[in-house]
């Protein structure tokens, strides 16, 4: 298959599938009619896409955490757990590392382990091991729909498993499942991958079943400029729409300024929207903001004032949903309680700012216009490079460092970008490596930069980075020289 932003024909889509359903054994009781009703099956209160367009319709934030472990039943009560004792609003199905990396050999060992064991070894829900039937096992034991999130590069054969499955949603995409979450995938066979997957998701729309896709918006979670982050959404977002997904939630993953992370949220609505407009897609867009990504207190109550921090911010940003942390972030894999006190302190703020959202102001357009003309820069050029191919664009991007993600564990990234934070906490851009932003936005991100420089008495450096990545965790937004 040569790599290029067009609609997978039926032939190269179904030449693709009889060799992924070999995978696994759970892969030969996928079949697609047969999925689809049993999809048209589904209650409305239980389809995802349904549950996102009433949330925007009534203008809410929906609370939604991750969670995921080895065994069905222990991942039914999980969940069951969350949606009564924590509020829920939508339900998630974290996938454990071996199956994001199509290791079921080693998810089946994970799995015989924990029954002997009686405690989950594995960090989230082998879902292709477990197959089609066990999907149905969890979605008819809870009353909310139900989203796959992971971080797999080849997703096609969870894709097809868990929509078969009655799971109405997927998270993911061929840049954001790669770059953060791999060391040697290639970008053009996950975007390849991605299309499948995205196809898949457009042929259940074209036979009458609403799927929600939800590409990755956080990626490293690190210090993620919003205007790179908001580049990725949007090229996940076209890639998809090329494919036949009609339902999209774009996403980013909070900085921790509110003048910043709210414009980040309008401003990739707004510029999203006009790209599909542009490009003739016609899509159900909604938005996705998710809670501090990067270091945690490991106290806690701070614990607490993060998560409460990310839930405004997300409300007066009119998010349409609002990704959860837990008080055990900094320790790991949240026990069913703290995963549930998450979500209860979310709801509480969720609900005190029901109706509230951040007024615009000369602060939150200046910072709309510049995370527009940043992510403009970007784009320009991916297109330019692909000659008006997105998909190939985007490999020459990263190849050429123009799409650079910081501390990204992939070698297909340049890793010459350096973020670091300005007086007031906003992400600015310190090194550009590649990135081909125009010169007056260059000047403009240096002299925020040089300001809280002469603030802090030290010219900008990479200590300052240093600083910002462990600030959080220690309890402030920018790292302040000690
Ligand atoms: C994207 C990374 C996030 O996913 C969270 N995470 C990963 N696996 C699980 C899991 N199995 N249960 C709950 N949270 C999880 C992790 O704590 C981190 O906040």
């Amino acid at each position: 298959m040569t790599l290029q932003n067009k609609r997978l024909t039926e032939e190269e889509f179904l030449k693709q599938r009889q060799e992924i359903l070999t995978h696994w054994p759970t892969g030969k009781d996928v079949d697609l009619q047969e999925a689809v009703d049993y999809l048209k099956k589904v209650p409305e209160h239980k389809n995802f896409a349904a549950k996102l367009r009433k949330a925007s319709e009534e203008g809410i934030t929906l609370a939604q955490p991750r969670a995921g472990v080895a065994l069905v039943d222990e991942h039914i009560k999980l969940l069951q757990y969350l949606q009564n004792e924590g509020g829920a609003d939508l339900l998630p199905n974290t996938i454990d590392s071996y199956t994001r990396q199509n290791r079921y050999n080693e998810c089946q060992v994970g799995i015989e382990e924990s029954i002997k064991e009686n405690r989950s070894m594995l960090n989230g829900f082998p879902v292709v091991n477990h197959g089609v039937k066990n999907c149905r096992k969890v979605l008819e034991a809870v009353e909310l729909p139900l989203q796959a999130r992971h971080g797999t590069p080849d997703a096609r054969l969870l894709t097809e498993i868990i929509h078969a499955g009655g799971w109405t949603s997927n998270e993911g995409g061929g840049i954001s499942y790669n770059i953060p979450y791999a060391k040697s995938v290639s970008l053009e066979k996950t975007i390849l991958d991605w299309q499948y997957c995205d196809r898949l998701t457009g042929m259940y729309e074209e036979m009458g079943v609403e799927i929600n896709r939800e590409p990755f918006g956080p990626l490293t979670g690190t210090l993620v400029p919003p205007s790179m982050s908001n580049a990725v959404a949007i090229i996940e977002g076209l890639l998809a729409a090329e494919q036949g997904v009609k339902n999209l939630t774009l996403g980013y993953g909070q900085c921790g300024n509110l003048v910043q992370d709210v414009a980040a949220i309008r401003t990739l609505v707004e510029q999203a929207s006009e790209y599909f407009k542009t490009y003739g897609y016609d899509i159900e867009l909604t938005t996705v903001f998710h809670q501090w990504m990067g270091g945690f207190p490991a106290d806690e109550s701070k614990a607490f004032g993060v998560i409460s921090w990310g839930a405004a911010t997300a409300a007066l940003a009119g998010a349409t949903k609002v990704i959860v942390k837990t008080p055990h972030e900094a320790m790991g894999i949240p026990t069913m309680e703290a995963n549930a006190q998450g979500i209860k302190a979310t709801k509480q703020v969720l609900n005190l700012l029901k109706g509230q959202r951040l007024t615009m102001s000369k602060e939150l357009q200046a910072e709309m216009q510049l995370i527009k003309a940043e992510t403009k820069c970007i784009l320009d050029k991916v297109f330019e490079l692909g000659k008006g191919d997105l998909a190939v664009g985007t490999v020459k991007a990263f190849e050429t460092g123009v799409m650079d993600i910081p501390f990204a564990p992939s070698k297909y990234n340049a890793g010459k970008i350096l973020p670091a934070r300005d007086n007031n906490g906003a992400v600015r851009y310190l090194e550009f490596g590649n990135i081909p932003m125009s010169k007056d936005i260059k000047d403009f991100n240096r002299q925020l930069l040089e300001a809280r420089a002469k603030t802090e008495g030290r010219d900008v450096s990479f200590q300052m980075v240093v600083d910002d990545i462990y600030a959080v965790g220690k309890g402030t937004l920018v790292g302040r020289p000690e």
